[in-house]
């Protein structure tokens, strides 16, 4: 017996790339059963009413003692267990795209057109329902072409917006180019920013396998900027939201957070560098002050050795690539990159658009596969 049905937005991002190869393939291959959403001692809303949610995010409350929180004090609504959930993905795409793949892909998939105002149907392997935006140029695979770049700014604009008015309880994101975005003369370093812009939130971006988690100080930044873009302010606002997310999204009641320094050897006492010394020292003292378990700053290179590791619920990093190259070496292709801090559920393969391999068949679904079935778990 299926409980409640979910709509979960699914965009396959860059229209030559791998997204809509692998959007047509979990289509064509879903499971035909619903999702248990209660594990043994998690409760579940069985009918969520998947509310629209207000520009700037829910104003959830920070914690301000969270070493003492308690399970009562997560404000979890009074909820029944047993329940199962089904979900409708809605592709957000020109269903011309996905259907001209399909066949390429010698994949049997039929496109329905998505109706809102229709009662939410559960996804069954071999549909795909299509919220549609047109191209607004034919696509080869493989061949990036800039014409498009606002087509798939359009997409992710549709799903968000979708999210945020209660349409979608989430939107699942496959890879976009953003170089190609940005020859277009559209200003965009990532749907990170894109998503955080349009619901007018403050976003972290953090990239979990079930071994590890790891979210990022900065996020798309030219190395070069990345000292002057780590304030107290910015610092202290990122590891809130990491905190408060760890809480209220993946059910960690205490979270350690293991943070690294900026610098070799976090700065090796100030001699070579000294950001730990006047910033992030300073953030997490006033943090702990508070009751987060903050463990750090912790020279980078170490960091992730398992005896520091033992224990932690994520490592937070300076820069994109301080964290991200040992996450992907551990769990490329089953990793699932999600924005926290936003009023929406968004999550994301861990790859890009491997152009070479769009149209092959060769593209691995694993993280795509990943990603939705966080969505769904965050749902
Ligand atoms: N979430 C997003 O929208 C992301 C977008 N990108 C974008 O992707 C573009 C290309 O980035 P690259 O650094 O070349 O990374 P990439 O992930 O596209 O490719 C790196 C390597 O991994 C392989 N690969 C990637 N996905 C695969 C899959 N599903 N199955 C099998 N092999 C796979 C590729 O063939 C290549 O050898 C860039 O424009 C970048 O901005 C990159 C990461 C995330
Ligand atoms: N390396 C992760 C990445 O670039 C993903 O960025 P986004 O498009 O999800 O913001």
């Amino acid at each position: 017996m299926i409980d409640f049905i979910q709509r979960l937005a699914i965009t396959p991002g860059e229209p030559a790339g791998i997204g809509p190869d692998l959007v047509v393939r979990l289509a064509a291959n879903l499971p035909n059963r619903p999702v248990l959403t209660n594990p043994p001692n998690c409760p579940v809303l069985t009918n969520p009413p998947n509310p629209p949610f207000p520009k700037g995010g829910l104003n959830l409350p920070l914690l301000q003692n969270p070493a003492l929180l308690k399970k009562e004090d997560l404000n979890l609504p009074p909820l029944k267990k047993g329940g199962w959930g089904g979900f409708q993905l809605v592709a957000v795409a020109d269903p011309d795209l996905l259907a001209a793949r399909a066949q390429r892909l010698g994949l049997a998939l039929e496109i329905l057109p998505f109706d809102p105002a229709a009662a939410p149907q559960p996804s069954v392997a071999g549909q795909l329902y299509v919220l549609p935006v047109k191209l607004r140029q034919p696509v080869i695979a493989g061949q990036l072409n800039s014409a498009n770049a606002d087509y798939v700014l359009e997409t992710l604009a549709r799903a968000c917006d979708g999210c945020l008015d209660g349409t979608f309880a989430g939107v699942v994101t496959a890879p976009v180019h953003k170089g190609v975005i940005n020859d277009a003369g559209l200003p965009f370093t990532g749907h990170t920013e894109f998503f955080a812009e349009r619901c007018a939130a403050q976003p972290v971006m953090l990239l979990a396998t079930p071994e590890l988690r790891v979210a990022l100080v900065t996020t798309h930044l030219p190395l070069v900027e990345v000292s002057r873009a780590i304030t107290a302010a910015h610092l202290t606002a990122v590891i809130r939201i990491l905190h408060r997310d760890l809480v209220h999204r993946f059910g960690v009641i205490a979270p350690r957070i293991v943070v690294c320094g900026l610098n070799p050897h976090a700065g090796e006492g100030g001699h070579l560098g000294r950001e730990e010394i006047d910033i992030i020292i300073p953030v997490l003292e006033t943090l702990r002050a508070e009751g987060m378990q903050l463990i750090g700053p912790l020279p980078a290179d170490t960091v992730f050795v398992p005896t520091r590791l033992a224990g932690a619920d994520a490592v937070l990093a300076m820069y994109h690539d301080q964290g991200l190259p040992v996450l992907k070496h551990l769990g490329f292709g089953r990793a699932v990159n999600v924005t926290l801090g936003l009023p929406i559920i968004r999550t994301s393969v861990d790859h890009g658009t491997a152009l070479e391999l769009a149209g092959t068949n060769r593209a691995d679904l694993g993280s795509l596969n990943a990603a939705v079935a966080l969505a769904q778990s965050l749902v």
